[in-house]
């Protein structure tokens, strides 16, 4: 015991674990920059570029660090780069980690869902933009642990640095026993180093994840988890521990405007009169040879509201992404207020950048179906942050702005909620607040209510029918809520093949439908809805 004591308190050990730490840190700070790059590279839109990064981590993961150390020390010298000994076995290190440390980055990128890359193309972020501020916080989120793993083994491969005679601690511990033939306790005191060292890891480790852990936003809280007594509190006698409920919290007043009753025939003259607000002429997209839109022809005036029916399959859902350009289309044109998005006065392709440009400023909103809000952001911060973004609104604009919409579809209590957090009937009114944040002047939402719960359903058609009547807002809504279709849209289409069926008034058309395809669909429709009642 007292020579294992002697050992762990040795200036000459000590002194070891200098040179370990160093190369640890180094060669994860160099792999950490390099594996950026390479993963920017894997997923860049240019192959050459991924092509590259590829054939690296081929290579730098396929071939064993200590040859990579001694390539490092003694080939480089041969081409004119001569390095000491301990920075051939960081520059070694930091080539090895690059190809490990990329793949964890990359793997956690792809991971995050997709609808949030919808969601931020959808209000006019380029894609370096949602890349930063929507798709990196929550991959930084889960990569972590194995981030934490990759430090633990670069700490325990930097002992391979001892074949170019590097002087870290297993190089000074085996140096030491050799002389002293007391390899037992060298060792065990050897060991015990790099455990604290690991262990250090792994505090930093949970540290850093308690602290993204968004859940927990008390500092209080997150560190007394750590205890190893902690206990979660017990609620009082009497009262329940429960999640916030997703209950129905009431809408503000209406306005003495949509408490009235439509004037459809006031309202069909004014839309008669207004301009058109999107044209779509020929419009042809297939996937994969099959063709889902066939030639479609639409146009939707200012202040108009469409209806979109169709069976699952017929294409609505492509009919909207193509409208704001999430999907480009075989052929064809689109025009939103008059503008076409996607191509140049030429008719050439843009880029993906400028393509978000002309997104933000043609003005095109987006409701998804699985309301798509940003995950790692609070309802406040998810309407107020692509404000700042991309329409450059100051911070304390942004937020009284975010607040004020919040308020008007009745979620001011709810500004600092994280989505998870709030029911599903919240977060699409959320989702519809945020569509409606930069004004825009053609706002689609794709099967708004189809995610929700029934007893959801009423509280987000209430926020839509009160944007068509108090605010004229020209919408494009696919829906299978036919009674709320006829209720407040203009105009309803039935789509089928690809093709618009039948259209026409929407209460006219779902009443009294002239096609056998629309009659037999309605009719199914509300088979099903008598059949949930
Ligand atoms: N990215 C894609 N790749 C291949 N096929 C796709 C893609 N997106 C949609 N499709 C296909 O295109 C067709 C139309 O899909 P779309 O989602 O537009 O229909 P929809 O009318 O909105 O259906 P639903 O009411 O079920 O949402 C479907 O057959 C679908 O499988």
């Amino acid at each position: 015991m007292d020579l294992f004591l002697h050992y762990v308190s040795q200036p000459y050990l000590l002194t070891g674990i200098l040179y370990t730490v160093l190369i640890t840190v180094f060669g994860l700070a160099g792999g950490a920059v390099m594996g950026i790059v390479l993963a920017g590279m894997q997923l860049s839109r240019f192959r050459a570029l991924a092509v590259f990064a590829r054939i690296y981590a081929v290579i730098f993961r396929g071939t064993p660090l200590i040859l990579q150390m001694i390539f490092c020390y003694n080939a480089l010298p041969m081409i004119g780069i001569k390095l000491t000994a301990v920075e051939a076995a960081c520059l070694a290190l930091a080539l090895n980690e690059a190809p490990f440390i990329a793949e964890i980055i990359r793997g956690n990128i792809i991971g995050v869902d997709r609808g949030q890359t919808s969601a931020g193309q959808a209000l006019g972020m380029t894609p370096i933009v949602t890349m930063i501020r929507v798709v990196i916080p929550q991959a930084f989120r889960s990569m972590v642990p194995a981030l934490g793993n990759e430090a633990v083994s670069a700490l325990k491969n930097s002992s391979l640095a001892s074949v170019v005679s590097v002087q870290e601690l297993t190089l000074r511990s085996t140096q030491l026993a050799s002389a002293t033939f007391d390899f037992f306790s060298i060792f065990f005191a050897s060991g015990l180093m790099y455990l604290v060292l690991a262990g250090t890891i792994a505090i930093i480790q949970i540290v850093v994840e308690i602290m993204l852990d968004l859940d927990h936003p008390e500092p209080g809280a997150r560190f007394a988890r750590l205890l190893p007594w902690y206990r979660r509190p017990i609620p009082a006698a009497g009262v329940e521990e429960k999640e916030e409920a997703p209950v129905w919290t009431p809408l503000p007043p209406e306005t003495p405007k949509a408490a009235h009753p439509i004037n459809r025939q006031k309202r069909a003259q004014a839309i008669a009169a207004s301009r058109p607000a999107v044209e779509i002429e020929n419009l042809k997209k297939s996937y994969d040879g099959r063709i889902v839109l066939d030639g479609l022809d639409l146009t939707v005036r200012l202040g108009e509201v469409v209806a979109l029916l169709g069976p699952s399959g017929s294409g609505k859902s492509t009919l909207l992404r193509c409208i704001n350009r999430l999907e480009p289309w075989d052929s064809g044109t689109i025009r939103v207020t008059g503008r076409q998005l996607g191509v140049d006065e030429y008719g050439r392709a843009l880029s993906p950048r400028s393509i978000a440009n002309a997104r933000a400023a043609v003005g095109v909103g987006m409701v998804f179906q699985n309301f798509n809000l940003f995950a790692h952001m609070t309802a406040r911060e998810n309407i107020a942050g692509p404000l700042r973004w991309v329409q450059r609104v100051s911070a304390k604009e942004a937020g009284r702005q975010a607040d004020e919409l919040l308020e008007r579809v009745g979620l001011a209590h709810r500004a600092d909620a994280l989505p998870r957090h709030m029911s599903g009937g919240q977060q699409q009114r959320v989702a519809i607040a945020r569509a409606l944040a930069p004004n825009p002047a053609v706002l689609l939402l794709d099967e708004p209510t189809s995610a929700l719960d029934p007893e959801l359903v009423n509280e987000v058609l209430e926020v839509i029918r009160r944007l068509a009547v108090e605010d004229g807002l020209t919408m494009l809504i696919s829906t299978h809520q036919i009674s709320f279709a006829k209720d407040v849209a203009d105009r309803a289409i039935f789509l089928a093949d690809g093709s618009i069926v039948e259209e026409g008034p929407a209460q006219e058309m779902l009443t009294r439908p002239g096609n056998p395809r629309t009659r037999q669909f309605l009719q199914v429709m509300k088979d099903d809805s008598t059949q949930l009642a």
